[in-house]
């Protein structure tokens, strides 16, 4: 059965080494000063436990719960709360310090639109590589070149190097590509908002057929009608942790409240 599994999952990440004592107490002293509640930014920070001469940020901090294979989860929270943090956790692109995770199905993520992609090479270039990279079969090239080339509409640009594009013809490429595979479950950051309003609806039927066919969906954003649309289940996250788990609807209730 296809699931997601976390048990008292953490991250810290380092962000100041060997700096002298009173510039830490100083930053310590103003992350302390600064809390607010409800937490406004960024995940906690603290001394390492053994290397006290880092400070490190608190990310993630002892996450525990289960998503099941038919679930839609949106993830909210405040500027740092450990949402992408989580989504690359999830995705293996991070490993934790501490905790159990335990994901049964197979996942793909669309967290950097730019993710894998030659700036050197061409639109075309790229989607070869591409291809290549999820092991398409040959004879299946040419449609999905057709289809990339279609859904983008970079036009003459699709044939100019990757480094040339704006950022918006950037996430149309990398939008049309991340959007082929149909994993089981898939992790998505808000990027996929991005673009003009007309690329937007497109980028929205596209990606309502990946929905659909994937058996869990975890997404981050800040839209709420995004979240309404595509979720069964929010977790509201707050300096790295979980402030609420429930129903769309009632959490995104509370949060909207907590902003008021
Ligand atoms: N690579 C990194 N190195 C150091 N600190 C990081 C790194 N990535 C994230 N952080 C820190 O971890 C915390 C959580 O960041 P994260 O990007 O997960 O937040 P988020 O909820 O996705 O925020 P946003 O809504 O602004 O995108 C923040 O305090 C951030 O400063």
């Amino acid at each position: 059965m296809t699931h997601i599994r976390l048990e008292n999952l953490s991250l810290s990440f380092p962000v100041l080494h060997g700096a002298s004592r009173s510039l830490k107490k100083t930053l310590l002293a103003r992350a302390k000063a600064t809390v607010t509640k409800p937490a406004s930014v960024g995940g906690r920070m603290r001394l390492g436990a053994v290397a006290s001469d880092a400070v490190l940020v608190q990310a993630l901090s002892g996450l525990t719960f289960q998503i099941n294979g038919g679930e839609r989860i949106g993830l909210i929270g405040h500027n740092g709360a450990g949402k992408t943090t989580l989504l690359r956790v999830l995705a293996g692109i991070y490993e934790t310090d501490d905790g159990y995770l335990d994901i049964e199905g197979d996942s793909h993520a669309l967290i950097d639109p730019q993710s894998g992609m030659n700036p050197e090479l061409s639109g075309r270039e790229n989607l070869n590589l591409f291809a290549c990279r999820i092991g398409l079969p040959k004879g299946q090239l040419p449609a999905l070149e057709a289809d990339v080339e279609a859904f983008a509409e970079l036009g003459p640009f699709f044939d100019l190097p990757v480094r040339l594009y704006s950022s918006g013809m950037s996430i149309r490429l990398g939008f049309a590509l991340a959007t082929v595979p149909r994993p089981r479950i898939l992790l998505m950051d808000e990027w996929f908002m991005a673009g003009d309003q007309r690329f937007q609806e497109k980028a929205k039927e596209r990606m309502a057929g990946m929905v659909d066919a994937a058996e869990i969906l975890v997404v981050t954003s800040h839209s709420l009608p995004v979240l309404k649309q595509w979720c069964t289940r929010i977790l509201w996250m707050e300096e790295g942790q979980i402030r609420m788990d429930g129903p769309t609807d009632t959490v995104l209730e509370a949060y909207e409240a907590s902003l008021a």
